[in-house]
């Protein structure tokens, strides 16, 4: 994925004031910012959601997005999400969706209402629906919230296996925490990307 040079406004509110971040084959990137920073703004315009008002971004192959909440019919099951995302991207079967599912400890499930899924369940729905297609370029939205230790541990295996098997991985959040597991930290702020060390001291 090549960003280049990002602007966003809200009316006369500028909220992204040139943002540049390329993003290499297996890797595991995380961008750090403040609330109100602008980070749910630069995820919508790398996901193609929003049109920024400058600057290009280019990616290629398959790409994920799993944004703070998907749009969910809480009266359709697991199952009946997983097949209605199967039809969209194609696939010829659930495969993936099922290691996914398995390696958050989800399979239990899959009969279950999305409506009546707690917030972490519902929060490994969101990513089970983002990673079935096995996308090269993965963008996630403060992806662990609502995860229980053990899940957030999960979590974190997933997105290392993800880069060791040549995937991009963003991950998005406000907190700065467990940075060394990430190749690469960024935190935007002023509108713009600045790479930060990863030790957690310095970058929390
Ligand atoms: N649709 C919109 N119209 C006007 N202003 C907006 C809109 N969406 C976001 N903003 C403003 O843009 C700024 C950045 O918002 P954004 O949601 O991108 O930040 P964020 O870093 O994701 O914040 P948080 O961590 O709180 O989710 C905020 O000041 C917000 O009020």
């Amino acid at each position: 994925m090549d960003v280049r040079q990002v602007h966003h406004s809200y009316r006369r509110h500028a909220v992204l004031r040139g943002v540049d971040l390329r993003l290499r084959a297996g890797i595991l990137a995380g961008i750090v910012g403040e609330n109100g920073a602008g980070k749910t703004t630069l995820l919508k315009i790398l996901s193609g959601e929003l049109g920024p008002d400058r600057g290009s971004v280019h990616h290629s192959g398959r790409f994920g997005y799993c944004p703070q909440s998907v749009v969910l019919d809480d009266s359709f099951t697991v199952r009946q999400h997983l097949d209605l995302f199967r039809h969209a991207y194609g696939l010829p079967d659930l495969r993936r969706a099922e290691e996914v599912m398995e390696a958050l400890s989800f399979t239990e499930y899959l009969d279950q209402r999305a409506g009546l899924l707690s917030g972490g369940s519902r929060q490994k729905l969101n990513l089970t629906l983002a990673l079935m297609h096995d996308p090269d370029v993965l963008l996630l939205d403060e992806p662990y919230q609502g995860f229980d230790w053990e899940t957030y541990l999960r979590f974190w295996e997933l997105a290392a296996g993800l880069r060791d098997a040549g995937r991009s991985v963003l991950v998005v959040s406000h907190l700065a925490y467990d940075v060394g597991r990430l190749d690469e930290l960024w935190r935007l702020e002023g509108g713009r990307l600045t790479r930060q060390d990863r030790r957690p001291e310095e970058a929390a």
